[in-house]
């Protein structure tokens, strides 16, 4: 549940109305000043758009404004500060892929990463040589080529996951971040964990939460001050990551209550890529470390040197609990909605497997109505779906519109896996549409071009393995009303299903007696 710490309203307001001053002698000063800016909603002076800002699911705000001006590009302004949403395909193409030089920084966030620390977050980093050298050492790990080599761990948790349903099939949810968070320690770190409360995935749970807090509105608000750029500005040109302009900024400053959360939050948010961290070089030290990206890295002097080894492993942390989690979730609940869907994919499965085992990776070529589904899933009911904002380096035109260096761009994931015009009947869950080649795969759910999600490789199998091992297995239904409008979904950046009930029942005796005899070695 996100928390919105109190704002201090009259010093939101005078120190707001400075700012747009600020930006609006600046606008003057440039060649585009003829041209007007994307169409929007209706603005207040001074404070723009601030006070009818969506209170939560911008996704659906910003397609339905984009709907009722009739653009697919929308302008909003906060205090001077610019934000343009693309709602279709074609405008973030346009933007994100044929001008990815200009489009592919990130905004300060200087909640998260001044304030709380984040500072080592690939997502977060502004576009250049850190961003770089990080973002290269990430597809050395995953590539497709090297994803293969991670196939074997997440089959194994795939099916440790059917034998903890088996279990307890009513705590579905608990298994699904059992599941995702085992892929991912064993992967990073080499580290089993533990089977309820694991440290490590505590602690990852813990600065997840500190992630939501700073990227709630009243967060986002320190972006919009000048001091808060002089700070990102060091960070971004000295590798620096002090910040005297933030931490000595007055408590009455707006946004600035951030600054007292960091003492809450930033143990967590250091312990995250420290504490496993330990653990691996303390195994490597007394030669018991079993092989896995942080070790690898360790061995090679480049991970050494820049403190690579370190961040990796935390970043695919960070990035792919809660994605990979949301997402997992969504395929269980449209599985509930959708029985006829369901056992046309158990068909399927049961042509190749014949009850006789546990579906893997090999088997993927023969299922191409299960990898319907799956993209179907990641479409309906997008992970993050208003992605992760970039931001423009220079002042730009487009369409005859003209685009402020500085401008926060989201690209609007929801509303581009939404497009009628793409996706007929988007609200429908229809697999079919994947297979008769009419629909494009939903790429944009992995968000655009040099800042797409570079775990993407990873994340698309585990959630395939993990679909096609609970289908083979297990059946699934609602238990009374199931609600799984996009209203029921929670807001933030990762937006989850509201908690739902169903019966999950293993599909025969004969494939109960295989999950025990498949997993109980292992646990
Ligand atoms: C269903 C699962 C996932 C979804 C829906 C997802 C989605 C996204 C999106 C939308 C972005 C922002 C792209 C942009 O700015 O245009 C992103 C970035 C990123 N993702 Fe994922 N992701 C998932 C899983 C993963 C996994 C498993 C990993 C790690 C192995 C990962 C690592 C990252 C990283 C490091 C970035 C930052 C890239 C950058 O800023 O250069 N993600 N992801």
């Amino acid at each position: 549940m996100a928390y919105y710490p109190p704002l201090n309203l009259p010093a939101v307001v005078v120190g707001l109305s400075l700012v747009a001053v600020i930006y609006s002698v600046r606008r003057r000063r440039t060649p585009y000043a003829d041209l007007t800016l994307p169409p929007g909603p209706r603005r207040l002076p001074f404070v723009g758009n601030l006070f009818s800002l969506p209170q939560s699911h911008d996704w659906l705000a910003y397609q339905k404004w984009g709907r009722e001006i009739g653009s697919d590009i929308l302008h909003v302004d906060i205090c001077g500060s610019h934000v343009v949403v693309l709602n279709s395909a074609v405008v973030a193409a346009e933007l994100f892929y044929q001008r990815s030089g200009i489009y592919s920084d990130r905004p300060a966030m200087s909640a998260l990463n001044v304030i709380l620390g984040f500072d080592w977050v690939l997502a977060f980093m502004p576009f250049g040589s850190k961003w770089r050298g990080l973002r290269q050492a990430f597809y050395d790990h995953f590539q497709p080529s090297a994803t293969l080599k991670y196939r074997p761990i997440e089959e194994r948790t795939a099916q440790e996951f059917l034998r903890h349903l088996l279990d307890s099939p009513d705590d579905f949810i608990q298994h699904i971040k059992q599941l995702v968070g085992s892929a991912i320690m064993s992967i990073g770190y080499g580290i089993p964990v533990q089977p309820r409360n694991d440290p490590f995935l505590d602690t990852g749970t813990k600065a997840l939460q500190a992630l939501n807090l700073a990227s709630t509105p009243s967060a986002l608000i320190l972006d919009v001050f000048p001091i808060c750029e002089s700070a990102y500005t060091r960070i971004k040109y000295n590798d620096e990551y002090s910040s005297p302009e933030v931490t000595y900024m007055p408590s009455w400053f707006p946004g600035a209550s951030f600054k007292w959360e960091r003492k809450r939050w930033n143990r967590h948010v250091v312990g995250m890529i420290e504490d496993p961290f330990d653990t691996v070089q303390s195994a490597v030290a007394d030669g018991t470390q079993v092989p896995c990206i942080a070790s690898s890295m360790l061995e090679g002097a480049q991970g050494k040197r820049s403190g690579l080894a370190k961040q990796i492993p935390a970043n695919i942390h960070l990035a792919g609990i809660d994605t990979m989690a949301s997402s997992l979730a969504s395929f269980i609940l449209s599985m509930a909605l959708h029985p006829d869907i369901r056992k046309k994919a158990q068909q399927e499965l049961d042509s190749v497997l014949h009850g006789e085992r546990l579906p893997t990776f090999e088997d993927q070529a023969a299922l191409p109505y299960l990898d319907a589904v799956v993209k179907e899933v990641l479409r309906w009911r997008p992970a993050v779906p208003m992605g992760i904002p970039h931001r423009l380096l220079t002042d730009d035109e487009y369409q005859g519109y003209y685009i402020p260096s500085g401008t926060t761009v989201m690209g609007n994931v929801w509303a581009i896996l939404h497009d009628p015009s793409v996706y007929p009947n988007p609200d429908q869950f229809m697999p079919e549409r994947f297979l008769d080649g009419t629909a494009p795969d939903p790429d944009a759910v992995f968000g655009f071009s040099r800042r797409a999600c570079p775990g993407q490789h990873m994340a698309r199998d585990v959630i395939w393995i993990t679909a096609a091992s609970i289908l083979a297995a297990f059946d699934i239904t609602p238990c009374g009303d199931v609600d799984a409008s996009p209203e029921s979904y929670t807001s933030g950046i990762i937006s989850y299903p509201a908690p739902f009930r169903c019966t999950i029942r293993t599909r025969s005796k004969a494939v109960e007696a295989l999950i025990v005899s498949v997993v109980h070695m292992d646990l």
